[in-house]
């Protein structure tokens, strides 16, 4: 079986993949100083508390916290006894073009989610994912990665109000009720949820407006459900999409390789 790791810079997910379905999916903090064999009794407790026999035989990461992918090396070769493919990497084809500047390194998770939104949906595509950056990526009518928007994260902005201003709290985002705020934590969750309603409206509109054409978008990332309360920013919302790309990506250089 196939063992999927999709690593943020605030959490990273495994999940693991029967061929034709995820049979389970955890969540880990991501920190870089955690090693091989952290990672190793930390997923195997998971598995047999929930009594999971996966016969894990291969390995892909997508990794935007390029520290961590050397661990995840050595957890991946000393438990599982293989070489995993690592998205970014001149060994780990993509099924769609990259164009950008020359010279530009391009988060392996927007490259993914580039391959998993043209897979399920086709071309001409913005795919808005909620981490810990909000990130749009544009996708071209051939599927390939043409770029985007990379705008503060949801959590990070709140947590800079609180970092900078003296009088502010630490807030959890949600949304309110009314847009005006009567007291300040009601004002501040005001400001970062219209704010980002309004964000996403906006730069989606201009990327349509600037590539002339009609483009469908898609959402995905930990907060993205809490955009999905009723403000039709979206026409898809997707949980697993980038575990999805890398299934797709997994697929396609195993078919490269024995062809
Ligand atoms: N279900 C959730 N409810 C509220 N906040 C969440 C949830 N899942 C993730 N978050 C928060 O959303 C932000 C982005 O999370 P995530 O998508 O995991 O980021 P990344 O992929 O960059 O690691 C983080 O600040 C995280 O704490
Ligand atoms: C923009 C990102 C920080 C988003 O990371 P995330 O929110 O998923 O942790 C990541 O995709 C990244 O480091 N990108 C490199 C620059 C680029 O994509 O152009
Ligand atoms: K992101």
């Amino acid at each position: 079986m196939l063992l999927c790791i999709d690593c943020g810079n605030t959490n990273t997910v495994f999940s693991i993949w029967d061929g034709t379905s995820f049979i389970a999916t955890w969540r880990t903090s991501t920190e870089h100083q955690r090693t091989a064999d952290q990672y190793y009794v930390w997923l195997s407790t998971l598995m047999n508390f929930q009594k999971i026999e996966a016969d894990i035989t291969e390995v892909i990461i997508s990794s935007t916290v390029p520290r961590v992918v050397f661990n995840l090396r050595v957890f991946s070769d000393r438990y599982f006894n293989c070489r995993p493919l690592v998205v970014g990497k001149p060994e780990c084809r993509l099924p769609v073009d990259v164009r950008v500047d020359a010279g530009t390194q391009v988060g392996p998770d927007r490259l993914v989610n580039t391959v998993a939104g043209f897979n399920k949906y086709g071309g001409d595509l913005i795919v808005v994912d909620f981490g810990t950056a909000t990130t749009f990526d544009v996708v071209d009518t051939d599927g390939a990665y043409v770029g985007g928007v990379i705008a503060p994260g949801v959590n990070l902005s709140l947590q800079a109000l609180h970092e900078a201003a003296a009088a502010l709290p630490h807030v959890d985002v949600t949304k309110p009720a009314r847009v005006v705020g009567t007291n300040t934590v009601a004002c501040m969750q005001s400001g970062v949820f219209w704010g980002y309603v309004g964000l996403v409206n906006g730069v989606c509109a201009r990327i349509k407006e600037e590539r002339a054409r009609p483009m469908k978008v898609i959402s995905t990332g930990g907060l993205a459900p809490l955009f999905q309360q009723g403000d039709a920013l979206f026409d898809h919302f997707e949980d697993d999409l980038t575990m999805h790309g890398l299934t797709v990506i997994h697929q396609y250089n195993k078919e490269l390789g024995s062809s």
